[in-house]
């Protein structure tokens, strides 16, 4: 489903006129499948967080492609809608001068724009017209406040959060917003990248057991960056133990504990059950 092929990445090092580059990417080669949720684990510098810039589309790699069922993700058109991302810095993440509500709207109108969501919809209701199921096909469409409420409804907030300011908002409450703003366009994936590293334990637990219920209900796939391995093994299905911009291991969470590799071994010592 996104499948990245002999990635590799480099920055220039050492200002802007510069000759020397820093490799951050070396030969990346991955793949999230449809449903699953993929862990990117690795230590604090090994280009987790480049990788994930590349996935949603936001650098180009210097070699190599990453596609998105098929398409480039360096298209516009094969990621709107289709892929979204929570970043860690939810405070930061949200526009501080929009209401919580205009924040989980933004990737809906963008989606609009770019005249996507006409052409979904219109091959939705014309196939609607052909079932004979003439009462849905004709149903107006949700309003946005009611679609905010849902939304908010599906992260465990209630209404009267749908005029607050990320301001007013707890870390726990702003990551949840970040949520269901990334999930309003009813994507296909997410790009979680360090989504619950700077909670509380406890709000931790809350929000990924919300994204483990959001994934069902949706049906979407997760990429799950974090250095958190615990987190990790709750959340995914399979990891990836990135070391120094590479691929060093990947296994599935049930087998975690036949993990080959030094490294992985290292990190996985932090796991208590192990
Ligand atoms: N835009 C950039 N320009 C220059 N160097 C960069 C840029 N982005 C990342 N790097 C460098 O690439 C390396 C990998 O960074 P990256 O943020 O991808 O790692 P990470 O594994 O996500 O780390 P962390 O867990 O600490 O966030 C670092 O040495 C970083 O300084």
């Amino acid at each position: 489903m996104l499948t990245v092929e002999q990635v590799d990445k480099s920055y220039v090092q050492g200002g802007m006129f510069s000759k020397q580059r820093q490799q951050v990417l070396k030969k990346v080669t991955l793949e999230c499948r449809q449903g699953e949720c993929l862990g990117i684990i690795g230590e604090s510098g090994s280009g987790k967080s480049t990788l994930g810039r590349l996935m949603l589309g936001l650098e180009r790699p210097d070699r190599g492609t990453i596609r998105f069922e098929g398409k480039d993700v360096m298209d516009r058109r094969a990621r709107i809608g289709r892929i979204s991302a929570v970043f860690q810095n939810y405070t930061s993440s949200m526009n501080p001068f929009l209401t919580v509500q205009d924040a989980i709207m933004e990737p809906m109108k963008a989606q609009q724009k770019t005249g996507l969501v006409g052409q979904q919809k219109l091959v939705k209701e014309r196939h609607k017209l052909e079932q004979g199921n003439h009462e849905s096909a004709q149903r107006p469409q949700m309003t946005a406040t009611a679609k905010v409420d849902m939304l908010l409804a599906q992260v465990g907030l209630d209404p009267s959060y749908r005029l607050k300011y990320a301001h007013e908002l707890s870390g726990g409450e702003a990551q949840r917003v970040c949520i269901a703003r990334a999930i309003s366009t009813e994507p296909k994936c997410i790009v979680l990248d360090e989504a619950v590293s700077s909670l509380d334990v406890s709000v931790q637990i809350q929000v990924l057991q919300l994204l483990k219920s959001l994934k069902s209900l949706y049906k979407m796939s997760y990429v799950f960056i974090t250095h958190d391995i615990q987190a990790a093994a709750y959340i995914c299905d399979r990891l990836v133990f990135f070391r120094e911009g590479r691929v060093e291991e990947t296994i599935a969470v049930e087998q975690l504990k036949h993990v080959q590799s030094d490294y992985a071994r290292k990190l996985l010592k932090h796991l208590i059950s192990l």
